[in-house]
C-alpha cells in the first residue's frame, strides 16, 4: 500500500433545507493512494461529481475535510488552495471548458506558461496524436464539436503530467475507439509517471481498469467499495 494523496474526513455537501434538503455527498471517509487509478461509480444523483468537485478545492464541503498531501484544502485561503490546486491536480471536467478565444494550440500552451513548466515535446505529440488533434491545433474550440473539445481538454490536461488527475466522465462525450484510446493511455502514463487518477464514470471499461472501485450510494460510500477497508478508512 503506498500513501495517501488525498484523504476525506465526514466530507458532506448539503443543499436546501427543511423537506427540500439533498444530502448530495454524506460523511465520506475515503483514501486516495499515490500511485492508484480508483474509479468512482453509482447511479446518477448518487455524488459522484460534487464529491470530486471537493476533493478538487473546486467546492467547499457543508461539512468535514479533504487533506491533499495532508494540507487542509479549505482550511487555505482562496489563493492559497487555487495555486496549490494548479500546481497540483489536472481536471477532466465536462464543464471545464477550453478558453474561447485562443486556439487550440494556445490553450494547450497556456497552463504550462502558467506553471512555468517546460513541455515534453514527444510526449506532446504523442498526446495530439492519439487525441486525434493533429488538424485542430489551429482551430478555435467553438469550431469543434463537443468531442473534439473534450478531447482537446483532456490533452491540456495530461500535458501538465500532474501528480493527480481528476476526471469527470472522460470517455463520456467521445466515440468508443477514441475511448479505449484514453484508457490505454491513462494505463501507461499511470505506470510511467506512477501519477494518480480518480475518475468518475459510467462506463465499465474505464472502471473496470481501475485499480480500485468506490461506489457511491446517495452520498456514501458502500461498505464493500475498494478491495479491502484500510484501517477504517474505505
Ligand atoms: N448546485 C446544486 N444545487 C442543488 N442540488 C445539487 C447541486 N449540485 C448537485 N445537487 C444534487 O446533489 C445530488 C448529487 O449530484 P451529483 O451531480 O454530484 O451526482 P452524480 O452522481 O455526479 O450524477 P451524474 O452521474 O448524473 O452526473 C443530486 O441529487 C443533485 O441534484
Amino acid at each position: 500500500m503506498g500513501s495517501e494523496i488525498i484523504r476525506t474526513e465526514g466530507l458532506s455537501k448539503y443543499y436546501g433545507d427543511g423537506e427540500a434538503l439533498v444530502k448530495s455527498v454524506d460523511q465520506v471517509n475515503l483514501s486516495i493512494w499515490k500511485g492508484e487509478i480508483t474509479a468512482i461509480v453509482g447511479k446518477s444523483g448518487s455524488g459522484k461529481t460534487t464529491l470530486l468537485h471537493m476533493m478538487g478545492g473546486l467546492e467547499p464541503p457543508t461539512k468535514g475535510r479533504v487533506l491533499l498531501d495532508g494540507s487542509p484544502l479549505y482550511e487555505m485561503n482562496d489563493s492559497r488552495r487555487t495555486k496549490f490546486r494548479r500546481e497540483r491536480i489536472g481536471f477532466i471536467f465536462q464543464k471545464f471548458q477550453l478558453i474561447p478565444d485562443m486556439t487550440i494550440r494556445q490553450n494547450l500552451q497556456f497552463p504550462l506558461d502558467v506553471a512555468g513548466k517546460k513541455k515534453d515535446k514527444a510526449f506532446e505529440e504523442e498526446l495530439i496524436s492519439m487525441l486525434d488533434l493533429e488538424d485542430r491545433l489551429g482551430f478555435y474550440p467553438h469550431q469543434l464539436s463537443g468531442g473534439g473539445q473534450q478531447r482537446a481538454a483532456i490533452a491540456r490536461a495530461l500535458l501538465l503530467k500532474p501528480d493527480l488527475i481528476l476526471a469527470d466522465e472522460p470517455t463520456g462525450n467521445i466515440d468508443e475507439a477514441a475511448g479505449q484510446e484514453l484508457l490505454k493511455f491513462i494505463l501507461r502514463s499511470n505506470e510511467k509517471y506512477g501519477q494518480t487518477f480518480v475518475i468518475v464514470t459510467h462506463d465499465m471499461a474505464a472502471a473496470g481498469m481501475a485499480h480500485r472501485i468506490v461506489r457511491l450510494k446517495d452520498g456514501m460510500v458502500q461498505p464493500d467499495s475498494g478491495e479491502e477497508n484500510r484501517r477504517g478508512h474505505v
